[in-house]
């Protein structure tokens, strides 16, 4: 489903698992910044309409989306978050550069992913053109840093449960409940 099939906005709180406790980086790349703030905007209102406090969220600033995963990177290693959302706007130019711009952004945030344990949530735009990113940071199609602050509120559940479930040697349900009736969190919540 492409983007324009679906509104980057729109989300259900009821599916929404409870933040409150949860920390977030979110680091911003200053290229296209009129683009990124309103990326930003949009994540940190989300996950503030989503119960957390506006104190456990860190912003930084970087250059351009490619220092996005340096940034990223230091964020989660000097900074207690359970999850860091990157925020760019990647737009075609005369050159290929774009393309070196988008895949190396894309590869480092993944690598990221796989070789630490804190989620790295991808909001880099890659658009053809300067409306295309209007119509995705607050425009026709929603706010695609919206999309991104439910994303990381639901990673870093998934983190949370799956590290309870692993130190009580417990299965993780699907719905990311814990298997047996007196589970940890049973436990946890006595
Ligand atoms: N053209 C765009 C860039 N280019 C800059 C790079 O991201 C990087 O900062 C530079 O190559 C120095 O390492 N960055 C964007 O975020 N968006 C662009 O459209
Ligand atoms: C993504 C870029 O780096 C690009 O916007 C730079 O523009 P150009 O390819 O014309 O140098």
């Amino acid at each position: 489903m492409a983007t324009e099939n679906k509104n980057l906005s729109e989300y259900d709180k009821n599916t929404i698992p409870n933040a409150k406790d949860f920390r977030f980086g979110i680091v911003v790349s200053e290229w296209n910044d009129t683009i990124t703030e309103g990326l930003y905007n949009g994540a940190f209102d989300a996950l503030v309409d989503c119960d957390v406090p506006a104190q456990q969220i860190i912003r930084w600033n970087v250059p351009g989306s490619f220092e996005l995963i340096y940034g990223a990177k230091k964020m989660l290693q000097t900074q207690n978050v359970d999850a860091v959302i990157v925020i760019g706007c990647v737009i075609q130019g005369e050159t290929k550069h774009f393309d070196f711009v988008c895949e190396g952004v894309t590869q480092g945030i993944k690598d990221l992913n796989v070789q630490t344990d804190i989620p790295v949530i991808f909001c880099v735009l890659t658009d053809n053109n300067m409306q295309q990113s209007i119509d995705r940071s607050g425009g026709v199609h929603g706010n695609k840093g919206t999309e991104a602050a439910i994303a990381a509120i639901k990673m870093a559940y998934i983190r949370q449960q799956a590290s309870i479930a692993h130190a009580y040697n417990q299965p993780l349900l699907t719905s990311g409940a814990l298997q047996i009736e007196d589970s940890p969190r049973k436990i946890e919540n006595e």
